[in-house]
């Protein structure tokens, strides 16, 4: 079935006067964004896809590949209160695998800035998008990314090492491969072996932006970090095992309850995401069937830092989501100090897809 443009702007300002109604206030961010400013804060994903262009008077300009961060960083520039906000229109993402899928398409989201209850917020979203997407041949899937950082940060290994995994959870192979390396599981790559060996660098030759300062020092700290002990086979399997891990949320949390014993640095996290349950069935969701996997969300935002989410049609895997989100406290922290100050507000949102829900059989 061929969508035009007119019935999902149609369907778009219907569902923006479903957030309106719940007391979010319509925004129009711009399309042109300040591509120097904004675009580190997608990721590597993001960033290769993003649209940029050069303007002689405001410096590079990209398309807004999304809403979520022109939003956080409108907000932020007027203090950090509370706040709900609703927005529809075009997106713009290159497609590098996919030429079926469009690299402009709309969407239609809510964002909560919200400091009392996060699990009451991250239900709030989720009720909100699976009501309006209800009558729909959809499945959801959730999972959060706050236990993945959490485990990282909580590993008893150099800092270097963690911040290796912490910058590739969104990259899954990179990660394991790194779980292998610092376990001592596969032999680390020949470069890297010569380097420690220190038999490249005096001949190597200066190449790209990094200087000679940086770069012994960046050889000093691989040296340091080469005589660390490995990571304990031990954490490498529990680690597989929460990556690993997909059952509805009753179940998943009990298994995660089960993990936490030996990793204890995911305590919190877990709680978050007992209390989230709670607060979703309070909202009327069926948490019974609602699936949890612990590595969901790791191929998408990267500002993404608890709750994830998305919403796939049942027996259509050629298409795209019809809604994602997740929450993104980081984030208002990262924009709130570029700001000048420790401005922060926790926050959670999520966007839909009229044109994906109208292929879907939604009706106007
Ligand atoms: N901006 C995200 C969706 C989102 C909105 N709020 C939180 N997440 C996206 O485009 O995928």
């Amino acid at each position: 079935m061929t969508v035009t443009r007119a019935q999902t702007n149609a369907l778009a300002a219907t569902l923006r006067a479903g957030f309106e109604a719940h007391g979010a206030l319509p925004v129009e961010p711009p399309i042109l964004q300040p591509a120097e400013t904004l675009l580190d804060l997608y990721g590597e994903d993001i960033r290769a896809r993003a649209y940029v262009t050069s303007d002689a008077l405001r410096g590079e300009q990209m398309l807004r590949p999304d809403f979520t961060v022109p939003v956080v960083q409108m907000h932020m520039a007027h203090g950090a209160d509370p706040a709900r906000y609703t927005y529809a229109g075009e997106v713009f993402r290159r497609q590098e695998h996919d030429e079926s899928r469009p690299n402009e398409f709309v969407q239609v989201g809510y964002e909560v800035f919200e400091r009392t209850d996060p699990a009451a917020s991250d239900a709030e979203v989720f009720a909100l998008i699976s009501q309006a997407l209800s009558g729909l041949p959809v499945t959801a899937v959730t999972g959060d990314i706050g236990i993945l950082m959490a485990v990282v940060r909580g590993l008893n290994t150099t800092d270097l090492r963690k911040n290796a995994l912490m910058r590739h959870i969104w990259r899954p192979r990179r990660f394991r491969a790194l779980l292998a390396q610092f376990s001592g599981d596969m032999p680390s790559a020949p470069a890297r072996e010569a380097v420690l060996a220190g038999t490249v660098e005096a001949s190597a030759p200066l190449v790209g932006a990094r200087r000679q300062h940086e770069i012994d020092a960046r050889i000093a700290a691989l040296r340091s970090d080469a005589q660390a002990p490995p990571l304990p086979l031990r954490d490498v399997e529990l680690i597989e095992m929460l990556l690993g891990l997909s059952a509805p949320m009753p179940a998943a949390l009990e298994r995660l309850h089960d993990l936490s014993v030996d990793l204890p640095s995911i305590v919190p996290a877990v709680a978050r995401v007992a209390a989230r349950q709670q607060a979703l069935a309070a909202h009327g969701i069926d948490v019974e069937k609602l699936l949890f996997d612990a590595s969901y969300g790791r191929s998408s935002m990267e500002y993404y830092d608890g709750f994830v989410f998305g919403f796939r049609a049942v027996d259509r895997l050629d298409l795209p989501l019809l809604a994602s989100g997740g929450r993104y406290d980081a984030l208002t922290r990262r924009l709130g100090a570029r700001l000048g100050d420790n401005r922060e507000i926790p926050a959670v949102g999520g966007v839909m897809r009229p044109g994906v829900m109208l292929e879907l059989g939604a009706v106007i």
